[in-house]
């Protein structure tokens, strides 16, 4: 048996997107093309598609317990991470199964609400997420609307976002960094690294005009999630990340009608810039 468990073996948990372009079909899609063993946690269904998502049903929560266990009593899970939690109901019973479990680093990627306008999280599980999840993070992935609504005010500069990020780190998260992709007016899309040691940096890519950019975040945070599974330190798994994510995003494939998904078979861009300042 010596050679069980050598393969980096990585979870989601998250809501599961019937389209394939975001949610946990995004996420095991990356953690394929990085090559990693990637396996779920369902915490919600969606019926959605490109143009938007048509219904979502959480699951009962005896049926989160169950998937942990399943996992934690086979697995070696390096790294985790978590999408779509629902509500607060949700947000308790991942937060009781990751006390119990060893996964490694967790990534939180506090998803609130898809492009298309549809709630993916109650607003009162917001307070959730920030006194019980964010203690037990590694890293979280905030957009600038979600960053916004969690430290409870707008965000329009550079000087307001490292505010930001120096805010959310108070909430117990090693590591911040948010991303700056709904900063449409900017030709580059941006985001902010904030980690634990007290540095930062920015990582910018030329920003690709397209509407093929559902799932950019579950992506990215994913990719993450992969390269620190690999053994990969923080500051480099956070570069590869951007470097996949503008691949998927440049080297676009095309179906559906609306907001299409990125491609998670693309390579790896070296139009990723890293700088102290903006
Ligand atoms: N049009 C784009 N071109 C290049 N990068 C983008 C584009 N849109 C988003 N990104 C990048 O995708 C990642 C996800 O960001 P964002 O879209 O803000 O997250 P979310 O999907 O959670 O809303 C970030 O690294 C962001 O900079
Ligand atoms: C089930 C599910 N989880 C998460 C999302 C949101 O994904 P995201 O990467 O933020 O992409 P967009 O929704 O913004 O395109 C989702 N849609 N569904």
């Amino acid at each position: 048996m010596g050679s069980v468990n050598r393969t980096p073996q990585v979870v989601t948990i998250a809501g599961s997107d019937s389209g394939g372009g975001a949610g946990m079909q995004a996420d095991l899609k990356t953690f394929q093309a990085r090559h990693v063993f990637g396996m779920n946690i369902v915490v919600a269904l969606t019926a959605q598609n490109t143009y938007g998502v048509q219904a979502s049903l959480p699951i009962p929560t005896y049926f989160i317990d169950a998937q942990f266990q399943s996992l934690d009593a086979d697995f070696a899970i390096k790294a985790a991470k978590t999408g779509m939690l629902a509500d607060s109901e949700h947000v308790e019973a991942v937060v009781r199964n990751l006390q119990q479990v060893d996964f490694g680093p967790l990534i939180v990627d506090p998803v609130m609400v898809a492009k298309g306008g549809a709630t993916l999280l109650e607003p009162e599980a917001v307070a959730t997420i920030k006194s019980k999840l964010l203690p037990l993070a590694d890293v979280v992935t905030p957009n600038l609307p979600e960053a916004e609504i969690i430290v409870g005010r707008p965000i329009k500069t550079n000087a307001d976002t490292i505010a930001a990020a120096q805010t959310i780190q108070q909430f117990g998260v090693k590591n911040v960094i948010i991303k700056g992709g709904h900063r449409s007016e900017d030709d580059q899309a941006a985001d902010y690294i904030l980690l634990e040691d007290g540095s930062s940096f920015w990582l910018s890519a030329p920003r690709i005009a397209t509407a093929n950019t559902h799932g950019t975040g579950d992506t990215f945070s994913a990719c993450i999630a992969a390269e620190l599974a690999k053994g990969q330190p923080l500051k480099s798994a956070i570069v590869t990340a951007k470097a996949f994510l503008q691949g998927a995003i440049s080297q676009g494939i095309f179906v559906g009608h609306g907001h299409g998904p990125t491609n998670h078979w693309a390579k790896l861009s070296d139009k990723v810039r890293m700088s102290e300042t903006r």
